[in-house]
């Protein structure tokens, strides 16, 4: 299993604390003819983790894409510590998907070749993918191919693929979603470690226990927009908005 205790090697650029405050500035996404991100406005501040929060379909995976560039807003911005986000930023960023998303190579050549995208050095990748394996308790299946591991498995090699970049930000979506309780508080134990090394951590997650074990901050969306943005223990003992009150109490929110 995994053993978060050992810090990761990483590739050592990563900056002295994260690029902090996050402005979110009049974000609108629009896509198949809908606004599914509309006019969003919020500024994290904390160093520990965010997590977003709503109901299916309220815009958390698009606006965590739009906060790693992996697409571009219809209107708005983005600023990270009054910057837009450029390419060493972003190489500097790192995420962790729904579903594992995995190369049809090796487990080791998944992590090693995320590195070598970051240029990185054979001898300092191979001391990483090391790291990165132990890490997620994986070194015994190293040659395997990464296709043949569970899902569970899968998804630690993807978040110690990610941490292995020792990124200055990990967004995660729903990371644990298809994960058991054990492989869960893995995970959790890790993205924990993770924060006091100082890496952001923004995480999408529907599991109210995984916020409350984990988040500092929750944003709560709904329809694009979002609703709330406190502090975890705030949001959890006194939700303000009708809709996060029903999310919290399992009601369905429409
Ligand atoms: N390419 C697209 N074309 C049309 N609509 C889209 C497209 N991509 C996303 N959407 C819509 O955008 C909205 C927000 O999607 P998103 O995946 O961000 O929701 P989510 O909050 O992450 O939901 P879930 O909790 O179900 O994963 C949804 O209504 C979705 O149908």
């Amino acid at each position: 299993m995994l053993d978060p205790t050992t810090p990761l090697q990483g590739v050592g650029d990563r900056l002295a604390s994260p690029p902090l405050p996050v402005e979110i500035k009049g974000l609108v996404y629009e896509t198949g003819g809908k606004r599914v991100i509309d006019e969003i406005n919020a500024t994290i501040e904390s160093r520990r983790i965010t997590a977003i929060m709503g109901p299916n379909g309220a815009g958390k995976s698009i606006l965590l894409r739009l906060m790693h560039g992996l697409i571009a807003p219809t209107k708005g911005e983005i600023l990270w510590a009054g910057r837009h986000a450029d390419r060493p930023m972003a190489y500097r960023q790192a995420m962790v998907f729904h579903r594992p998303v995995l190369l049809r190579r090796s487990v080791a050549a998944n992590v090693s070749h995320a590195l070598g995208l970051r240029g990185i050095g054979r001898d300092k990748r191979a001391i990483c993918v090391d790291d990165a394996l132990r890490l997620a308790g994986l070194e015994r299946q190293a040659s395997m191919p990464a296709r043949v591991l569970s899902g569970g498995e899968q998804q630690r090699l993807c978040l110690a693929r990610a941490l292995s970049l020792d990124p200055d930000v990990l967004f995660l979506d729903e990371p644990t979603s298809s994960l058991d309780p054990a492989s869960t508080l893995a995970i959790e134990r890790l993205l924990l470690d993770a924060q006091r090394r100082g890496i952001k951590v923004i995480l999408v997650t529907h599991d109210v226990g995984q916020a409350r074990r984990l988040a500092h901050d929750v944003m709560f969306l709904h329809h694009g927009r979002v609703i709330e943005h406190q502090d975890s223990q705030d949001f959890f003992d006194n939700p303000r908005s009708e809709g996060a009150r029903a999310f919290l109490s399992g009601g369905l929110v429409l």
